[in-house]
């Protein structure tokens, strides 16, 4: 049964912060830290990269990087983000004209490898073969790019149609996730959860993620039945 997982989308003004907020995570029951690399190409932001995550790896030592690349051609960053100690690169199909030679590229790296797909992609992009492969597979419930989005309900049926073809993978989602819209993403069987803005505008984030992960393992117990 895939265990839930919480993983904030931790994004903040300075280096300082970006580390505290880290901490500050896994003090309160986060197990990954959602570091959302966007390159001003496969999306108009630009937010952190390879050097920003290598300090983050040096101020919080063993903490796991799950790196979702927001870039056009992410072959070309599995190295970089390997050395700044990345656990979990995750890239979007889209992106990728040979999606199982980078995995591999990924695997030999020694991190995770996820696949993402956009609100607009079906999920049988996802081909089996590809997701056999991969470690991860991300349902995006908004279009990436920024946080504060609301939650494309629309994106849900893909989640089941991936836990029905991979029972045993971790399927993430993220996009407009918290506490109002968890139930629809754990009925079809999200376990791997990416929250930001319902997280970090909480006044208790350490709250939402007990509630989050509780909300997941019920209904990951039913999968298993
Ligand atoms: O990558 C993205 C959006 O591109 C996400 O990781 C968001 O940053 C999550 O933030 P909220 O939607 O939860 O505010």
């Amino acid at each position: 049964m895939p265990r839930a997982i919480i993983s904030p989308s931790v994004l903040a003004s300075d280096f300082g912060q970006l580390t505290a907020e880290c901490k500050r995570m896994i003090k309160g029951g986060a197990e990954w830290l959602h570091m959302d690399v966007m390159d001003g190409h496969f999306v108009p932001n630009i937010t952190m990269g390879a050097p920003v995550l290598s300090c983050v790896y040096k101020g919080v030592p063993g903490i796991f990087m799950d790196c979702h690349m927001m870039v056009a051609q992410p072959e070309n960053w599995v190295n970089d983000i390997a050395d700044a100690g990345g656990s979990l690169y995750c890239f979007h199909i889209e992106a990728t004209t040979d999606a199982v030679s980078l995995i591999n590229a990924i695997h030999g790296r020694n991190m995770k490898a996820g696949v993402a797909i956009s609100p607009d992609t079906p999920s049988s992009a996802i081909t089996d073969e590809i997701g056999a492969a991969a470690d991860m597979l991300l349902v995006m419930t908004v279009y990436p790019g920024r946080g504060g989005q609301k939650f494309l309900e629309r994106c849900v049926p893909k989640v089941a149609e991936l836990r029905a073809r991979f029972p045993e993978k971790d399927i993430e989602v993220d996009g407009g996730v918290g506490p109002k819209t968890i139930d629809i993403c754990a009925e079809a069987g999200s376990n791997v959860i990416v929250a930001g803005t319902a997280i970090f505008g909480a006044p208790s984030p350490e709250d939402v993620i007990a509630s989050l992960k509780a909300t997941i393992t019920t209904a990951q117990t039913k999968f298993s039945k």
